[in-house]
């Protein structure tokens, strides 16, 4: 094992604990790909320019990163990464000039290194071939392309001349989908979108095979499909078995919530909760059931983890509808199923009793209360300041999805105008990422003693890609809780 693998650790427990360590891609080429008669296939809600998706918003979303993870890498070197000059060396992967951190890793690059290797190269080429519907002599010359060109291609979908090959993969900046860290485990999504096939594949091979995860091969978790999907007539999508990343969250050291919703089937759920016990890997899962439509698609679109005792949260995923309900037509209708939610708590040493919790935030209190065992009475945030119709614009721009950089320290998009007072109600400072990147550079502020702060980032163009700062992170490694 080399040296640097040695410093090399997973493990995540929570969602709050300082984060130490995590994947990332960086807005590709392929994003400048995406047509509008393919934009909802690709899972975009709108095309995006990639310029300013890479310069006015990505960028500060990486230096930042930098500055609480890797700061050596940025500190006092601000103006000259930011320079004309300098032509955004920093942030292009395959840039000689480029930051290469272990601590905010590009996937790019621990593909273009895996792919070093001619066997795994040639394997790797004859998958991604094989889903693609490549010839055969287009496979013969990926085989023969060099190792960062061929991670470019296998990503944009371009070859160096401009040729597309294949669709680009453009949700690969949502690296929270692909796989998810549960303690010293990684637990591998299977994707219910095709056009989230290929970025699976990547990560697979990244995980397997990358000297980074090397002591990790035991623990990585794969979920396989169960024999009777192979005997069932027809093209039955009812009963596939899916879960991705999104709905996966490790919110304290023994205990998993997995949200069954448009992209996580039940049979996905159930998969991984007997694989999560059977590897000993934690003694509770919650299972939130939510809507599945695409304005929710994953947990972390309806609710996020602020700090131990705060959370923000899409007031109709909160409570049942009756819950405080004051018209009487809330007591005549039954629910949609469409609308209903439900969370269900199972135990490893309770096999055959769930627990059924009467609301998602009395699941939330119970984790603050009991999990993590706060001394204060758990906050909960509403999307929109819980006003009509706010709640649920401010829920699609990913007023729910926030990344906690530490406790209390959490990025979110400077959009969503209600859910900022709502935040500044509850106490949190708010700042722009522009002026905290200049503070941090100056001194006058600090990543180690800032508190309570809700970091706006710009997301004009991001917020096209309908998704946040928790889906753009795949946490590896994070901070016990204190
Ligand atoms: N964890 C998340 N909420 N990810 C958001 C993913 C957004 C992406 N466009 C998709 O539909 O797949």
């Amino acid at each position: 094992m080399s040296a640097q693998n040695e410093n090399f650790k997973v493990k995540v427990n929570t969602e709050i604990g300082r984060l130490r360590k995590l994947l990332i891609h960086s807005p590709d080429s392929g994003l400048g790909k995406v047509v509008p008669s393919k934009a909802q296939d690709w899972l975009f809600e709108d095309i995006v320019h990639l310029d300013t998706i890479r310069k006015g918003e990505y960028d500060y979303y990486v230096k930042l990163l930098m500055y609480f993870l890797d700061p050596e890498k940025i500190k006092g070197k601000l103006a000259h990464i930011d320079s004309e000059e300098a032509n955004r060396a920093f942030f292009k992967p395959n840039d000689p000039q480029f930051h290469n951190s272990q601590a905010v890793v590009e996937v790019q690059n621990l593909l273009a290194e895996i792919l070093e290797n001619e066997s795994i190269r040639k394997k790797l080429v004859a998958a991604v071939a094989a889903i693609e519907g490549c010839t055969y002599k287009l496979q013969l010359k990926l085989v023969d392309t060099a190792p960062q060109e061929l991670a470019e291609i296998f990503i944009s979908g371009t070859l160096a001349d401009d040729t597309m090959i294949f669709a680009p993969i453009p949700n690969l900046i949502f690296t929270r989908d692909v796989g998810t860290t549960i303690n010293k485990h990684i637990l591998l999504n299977k994707p219910a979108k095709k056009a989230r096939v290929r970025e699976t594949l990547l990560m697979r091979y990244i995980f397997f095979n990358h000297p980074y995860f090397a002591e990790y091969q035991n623990n990585i978790i794969e979920i396989p499909d169960p024999t009777q999907h192979f005997l069932r007539p027809g093209e039955e999508t009812h009963y596939r078995t899916t879960l991705e990343g999104g709905d996966v969250m490790m919110v304290s050291p023994n205990h998993v919530l997995i949200g069954c919703s448009e992209r996580t089937s039940e049979e996905g759920a159930n998969e991984a909760i007997k694989l999560l016990f059977e590897q000993d890997v934690v003694e509770k899962v919650t299972v939130v059931k939510i809507p599945s439509k695409r304005d929710y698609m994953h947990l972390d679109t309806v609710f996020t983890q602020v700090k131990r005792n705060t959370w923000v949260i899409l007031n109709s995923i909160a409570h049942s509808p009756k819950y405080n309900a004051s018209e009487p037509i809330n007591f005549l209708k039954e629910p949609e199923r469409l609308e209903a939610t439900t969370a269900i708590q199972f135990n490893k040493n309770k096999p055959g009793e769930p627990k059924y919790f009467e609301h998602v935030e009395a699941l939330l209190n119970d984790i603050s209360q009991n999990d993590l065992g706060c001394t204060e009475p758990t906050k909960i945030i509403y999307s929109g300041n819980n006003t009509f119709p706010y709640d649920s614009r401010e829920q699609w721009t990913d007023s729910c999805n926030l990344l906690a950089i530490k406790e209390g320290v959490v990025l979110g998009y400077d959009r969503n105008d209600k859910t900022v007072e709502a935040f500044e109600a509850n106490g949190f400072k708010v700042v722009k990422v522009q002026d905290l990147i200049q503070d941090l550079e100056s001194g006058q502020a600090n990543a180690d003693t800032l508190t309570d702060t809700l970091i706006l980032m710009p997301s004009a163009e991001l917020s096209r890609a309908r998704g946040g700062f928790h889906c753009m992170s795949l946490p590896i490694l994070r901070d016990d809780l204190s």
